[in-house]
């Protein structure tokens, strides 16, 4: 795995969506998997002052989003598909209908999951996977559990992501109690992942997943197994390594 520290933010995610621009400028066709929350929005920034400066086009790339909340209606300010939308999609020239994200409110989830991820065998490796990391070690919403799903699946959210998250809401009654999200071995799946992390609090679970044991217990910690892992931290995040 590579590591970089980062002193700034703004050196962070210039480097960040350097990579992504970089990938969409050698292979115009590629594949991106998108991650959500705080973490990438500053990439995301990035991403779109290159495409403003004319120097990337999307406008052949597809993106695999990692998951979705269950039961918030698409153009809830708070569903990943408005998030995607408000921090990148609108301001790219990416073809909506080459960007793919769970259906958080499919009447059958299950047959949501199996096409989903019919959809991603179709179209072929993931060129590039983004990641951020939750505080107990959760990727996409792969939380931790005795034992991991491959495929995409729906998820109960664990209290301590709920609470995470609600900072995102007005009250945690808001937040929903379910997604559907990648599993593991999707993720795993891809040719090249970038895991993103910033912030002090994030600091121990880093060390955790990076240089811990393998385990269900810290799902981030199976991303040790994948030979092209490239992690982007600033200094606070990074402090324990
Ligand atoms: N499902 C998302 C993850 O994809 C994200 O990486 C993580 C950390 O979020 P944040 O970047 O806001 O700290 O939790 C969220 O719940």
């Amino acid at each position: 795995m590579i590591i970089h520290k980062f002193e700034s933010q703004q050196a962070l995610n210039e480097v960040g969506a350097g990579m992504i621009t970089a990938l969409a400028q050698m292979n115009p066709h590629a594949i991106i998997g998108l991650a959500t929350g705080g973490t990438p929005v500053g990439i995301y920034e990035e991403i779109v002052k290159s495409y403003q400066k004319g120097r990337v086009s999307f406008r052949n790339v597809t993106t695999f989003n990692l998951d979705e909340y269950v039961g918030l209606p698409e153009d809830h300010p708070e569903s990943y598909h408005s998030y995607m939308r408000h921090h990148l999609f609108d301001h790219i020239d990416i073809q909506l209908n080459n960007t793919n994200i769970p259906n958080g409110n499919a009447s059958d989830p299950s047959v949501e999951c199996g096409q989903y991820d019919a959809l991603m065998e179709k179209m072929g490796q993931v060129d590039l996977q983004i990641l951020g990391i939750g505080h107990n070690g959760h990727i996409g919403f792969n939380e931790p559990a005795s034992e991991l799903r491959s495929g995409t699946h729906l998820v109960e959210l664990k209290q301590e992501t709920r609470e995470a998250n609600a900072r995102f809401f007005d009250s945690i009654d808001q937040v929903p109690t379910h997604a559907l999200t990648m599993g593991v071995g999707s993720i795993l799946k891809a040719k090249s992942i970038m895991l993103v992390v910033r912030g002090a609090d994030k600091a121990k679970i880093v060390k955790q997943a990076l240089t811990g044991p393998i385990t269900t217990d810290c799902p981030a910690s199976l991303l040790q197994t994948h030979p092209h892992l490239i992690v982007l931290l600033d200094n606070e995040a990074g402090s324990e390594l």
